[in-house]
Formats: C-alpha cells, structure tokens, sequence
C-alpha cells in the first residue's frame, strides 16, 4: 500500500546548516499495517510524515501509494489517498465553522467539483450517525463552531474528518500529546476502533514507548535520518520499554535523547 524506496533528504545541502533529515530509508506497508514510529529528537520522524503526504519532495528515491508513484505530487494532489491529525488540535479543522461544515468539508476532500454537495438533511443524518460513533456527545452540536469544542473534542473531530472517505494511508503526527492523560486515552480508543474497522493502513508517531508498543502490529524506530530497527507483531507482542530502549542504545551506539519521551 505505502512503498518508500531509498529515501533521501538533505535540508540546506553544502552549508555549514546542512542536516540529514532522511538517509537511504526504504519502508514497505502491507494493507492494514499499523505501524508505530519511535525515534529520538532529530530523528527524522516528522520528515518522513512529510514526505508521505507530499509536503517535502525527496531529493533521491521514490514514494508509492497503491502501485503509484506520487514522489512529484504536492501535497494537495496526494490529499485524497491521506487522512493526517496533527498534535496541534487546532491544526486539523477550522475553529470558525461549525462541526457540520468542517465534516461536508473533510467530506468533498478529493471529490471533483461536480460531485460536491452541501449539506442537506441526508448528509446531516449522516454526519450525525459518524459523531455519535465518537461516543462523545458531538452528533448534538452540529451547529456549534468548532473553536469551541475542548481539545480532546477537537482531536476526536480530527480524526473522524481524516478517516472519513477512508484515505489509503492515515499519519498521524503525535495526535495524542499535547491532551491530559483521559482524553489523551479516548483518542487513542477511538483511533483503534477506527483503524481495525477500516483497515486502515496506518503510520502512528508517538514520544509514548508504551503507546509504541502497545497499539498497531508493527514498530519502528528511527535515529539519524534512518530505521535503525524494525520490530514485527510477533515480536512485539512481548517487547518491554527496558528491551526497546535498550535496543536502541545497543543498535545506535548512544542514549536515547528525547526530551518528550514518555515511558507509560
Ligand atoms: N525545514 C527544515 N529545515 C532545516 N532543517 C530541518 C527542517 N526540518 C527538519 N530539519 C532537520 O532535519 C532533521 C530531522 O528532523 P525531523 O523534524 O524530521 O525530526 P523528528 O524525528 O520529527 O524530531 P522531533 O521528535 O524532535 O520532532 C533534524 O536535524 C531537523 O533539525
């Protein structure tokens, strides 16, 4: 579903700025795959995210999404193969419109012009009957702007607008991070329930070692623009924090440095 093969990136080549931020990376997910990402700070975490929906281009190698390569397609050409929720609640939807036209908005993503509706009582109903699987009251404020919903609300929002014309590849950037630990922990349920429902193929960066492990089928971790180790289902269905960590010290020669890593 997702190849990436010999992935390059270079930020600000030949200047004394010059950064690895992807070096050689090849990563291939099968359909359904949910694969969690780790990786110190630098690591090249976010690049690869970015690289993925078509914010960056790479400098050498190819991307392909279902059998096409996509490495010369900007971002909004790719949007409607990806579904991505940000850290930043704020980031994924629009505060000065109301639950319902962010969804008919997430909704006509990818569609041609022709094909766009507005919102009438059919596609309300249907709005209504999505929020509701969200389990958290919002199929009752579909009129209610979104600058006004809570964190947590927003993130669940987010990620119903990502998922919800089922992207080939869904990315999600720390989406849990910046909640307290309760909602922190609802928008983790809810982007299970939605990723096993949909089979969702699906790439999770996370800072939380137990979220690593615990959520998707497969982890990888990344130091220096590379994947320095990549652990299957069945061997993560046993990894503790103490193994993973010590894996990468073992593997990378130094300490993991992150200072927003989260050990459960
Ligand atoms: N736009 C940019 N311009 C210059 N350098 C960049 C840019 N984006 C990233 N880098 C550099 O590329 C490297 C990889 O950065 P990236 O943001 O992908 O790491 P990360 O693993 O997401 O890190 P963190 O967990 O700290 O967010 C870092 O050295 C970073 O400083």
């Amino acid at each position: 579903m997702l190849q990436l093969s010999n992935v390059s990136k270079l930020f600000h080549p030949g200047s004394p700025d010059e950064k690895i931020a992807l070096a050689n990376v090849s990563l291939h997910l099968q359909p359904g795959d949910f694969v969690t990402v780790v990786g110190s700070n630098g690591a090249g975490k976010s690049t690869l995210m970015n690289m993925i929906s078509g914010v960056l281009k790479p400098d050498v190698g190819e991307v392909r999404i279902a059998g096409s390569e996509v490495s010369h397609l900007i971002e909004h050409q790719r949007s409607r193969w990806i579904g991505r929720v940000f850290q930043d609640p704020m980031a994924g939807t629009a505060p000065n419109m109301t639950i319902e036209e962010n969804l008919a908005m997430a909704y006509s993503r990818g569609k041609r012009r022709g094909l766009r509706l507005g919102i009438n009582s059919s596609r309300r109903s249907m709005f209504r009957n999505h929020l509701s699987r969200l389990g958290i009251g919002l199929e009752n404020r579909l009129r209610a702007k979104v600058g006004t919903l809570s964190g947590g609300e927003r993130q669940a929002l987010s990620l119903l607008m990502a998922t919800f014309t089922q992207p080939r590849i869904l990315l999600l950037d720390e989406h849990t991070a910046a909640l307290d630990p309760a909602r922190a922990e609802l928008v983790t349920k809810l982007t299970q329930s939605i990723v096993e429902e949909m089979k969702l193929t699906t790439l999770m960066v996370t800072h939380n070692m137990e979220q690593a492990i615990r959520l998707g089928n497969r982890l990888i971790m990344m130091d220096k623009g590379r994947i320095i180790l990549d652990v299957n289902e069945v061997k993560k269905k046993t990894l503790t924090m103490e193994e993973l960590i010590g894996e990468f010290e073992r593997i990378s020669g130094h300490k993991l440095s992150d200072d927003r890593v989260v050990l459960g």
